[in-house]
């Protein structure tokens, strides 16, 4: 015979810890934030995102401190199986956003003689803006699930890239899920749960953790600084510009596969930078890589941060004030067809090497509206012409197709089954 637990909700907690005053904005949290995504579904909550809109949350969304990052490969052959498992992470992902758990029993109701339907450890954690994005990888679109004639062109296998050192055990994936929030615990929990949903149906192939955001995506933001001491996101695409999103963020309605329409491709690269060795570089030398100052991030041709650099310019001897192997230059929009990205990536730091150095570096992640123009050209420059390459080496690649935003009653995805 089994027995109902009445317990604890995670957001009865919350309640109660704000009207004790150790909720949200006494936690810091900025109260009155303006924190509703994308600007299609407004939350009352001013640490919560809603999971409903236009496009999914996680790509726009003001970047939060820590990721939690996590690839799944389906372990069942039955479509249907697949698609109860979406609709489950898209109820449980709508809930834990909201910060509730991620069942509707909760981590201590519930049939007593069942495990939980929530883990726990976000008991008393607010919402912590955390967001949820998923996405589908290419090889989904192989023929266990009947999607083979549904892949779009975009999602083809990214080429090898010189100087790669891929793990194919931190690489690739059916699915995604990245998991955003301003703790770590909440990110955590987010992809516990789902991995835990997904029993017998998906299991982990890979995942990132990763604090220290390493771009902004709005305009007021401060930029912060990778692991090279540098600021990054700089020059990233903002969420004010509406145009530089059409045209180099969401897939149109011009794409091959009407559902990807409103989406967006996520590339993920696991970058390992090798700091001990840069940390003995001149600071001249790190700046010349960069093409900016370490102290204010501007370009090395004057003007400030936001000033574009200037290519042309020569210092006394003739030399270009921005190095002919300048990461900026080499990335920069007017030297590879004007094309932009919106990029999300995070430091991480994964203990150490057996020669005893960090294993550090940058966990990349850009949203771009097709990777065949807006990522491979680019990253083939980098990795032929980029001074940067001397200190760095890509160890794990994924590229996603993060479908558009889910409507209330639908689940993530759904059109991509035809329904
Ligand atoms: C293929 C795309 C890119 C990869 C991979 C990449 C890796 C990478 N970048 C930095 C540090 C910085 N990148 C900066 C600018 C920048 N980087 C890319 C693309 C990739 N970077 C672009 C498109 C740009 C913007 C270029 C422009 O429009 O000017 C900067 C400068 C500040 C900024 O604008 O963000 C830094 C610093 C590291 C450390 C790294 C891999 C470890
Ligand atoms: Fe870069």
């Amino acid at each position: 015979m089994t027995e109902e637990r009445g317990g604890i909700s995670r957001r009865g907690l919350i309640g109660g810890g704000a009207a004790l005053g150790i909720g949200a904005a006494a936690a810091g949290f900025g109260a009155g934030r303006a924190v509703a995504d994308d600007a299609t579904s407004a939350s009352r909550d001013p640490e919560a995102y809603s999971l409903y809109g236009a496009h999914q949350p996680g790509i726009v969304t003001p970047v939060q401190d820590r990721l939690h990052f996590a690839a799944f490969d389906v372990t069942t052959d039955s479509r249907a199986a697949l698609v109860d498992l979406l609709r489950a992470w898209t109820d449980a992902a709508a809930r834990m956003m909201h910060g509730e758990g991620a069942g509707p029993a909760g981590p201590t109701s519930g049939d007593y003689d069942a495990p939980p339907d929530d883990t726990g450890e976000a008991i008393g954690l607010p919402p912590s803006r955390l967001t949820l994005t998923f996405g589908f990888g290419a090889s989904l679109f192989d023929d266990r699930f009947g999607l083979s004639g549904r892949r779009p062109a975009a999602l083809a296998p990214l080429p090898h890239f010189p100087g790669d050192n891929l793990q194919e055990e931190r690489s690739n994936g059916d699915l995604c899920v990245q998991a955003c929030s301003d703790d770590p615990q909440v990110a955590v929990h987010a992809i516990r749960n789902l991995a835990r949903i997904g029993f017998g149906t998906v299991g982990m192939r890979w995942s990132q953790l990763g604090f220290g955001r390493t771009s902004t995506t709005t305009r007021d933001e401060a930029t912060p600084r990778n692991l090279f001491g540098f600021k990054d996101g700089t020059m990233n695409v903002k969420s004010e510009d509406r145009e530089a999103l059409t045209d180099h963020v969401w897939v149109g309605d011009d794409t091959d596969q009407a559902w990807m329409a409103g989406g967006s491709y996520l590339v993920a690269r696991r970058i390992n930078m090798t700091i001990e060795i840069w940390d003995r570089q001149p600071l001249r030398e790190q700046e010349r890589v960069i093409g900016r100052s370490k102290a204010e991030g501007a370009p090395l041709s004057g003007g400030g941060e936001h000033d574009q650099p200037d290519f042309a310019r020569a210092g006394r001897e003739g030399e270009p004030l921005v190095d002919t192997g300048a990461h900026v230059r080499i990335a920069h929009p007017d030297h590879n067809g004007g094309v932009r990205m919106l990029r999300r990536g995070y430091n991480f730091v994964d203990g150490s090497t057996e020669i005893g150095r960090m294993d550090a570096g940058l966990f990349f992640v850009a949203y771009v509206v097709d990777p065949r123009t807006h990522f491979v050209p680019v990253q083939m420059r980098l990795s032929t012409l980029d001074g940067m390459q001397e200190y760095v080496q890509h160890t794990g690649s994924g590229l996603f197709a993060a479908p558009p935003g889910v409507r209330k009653g639908e689940y993530v995805g759904q059109h991509l089954f035809g329904a």
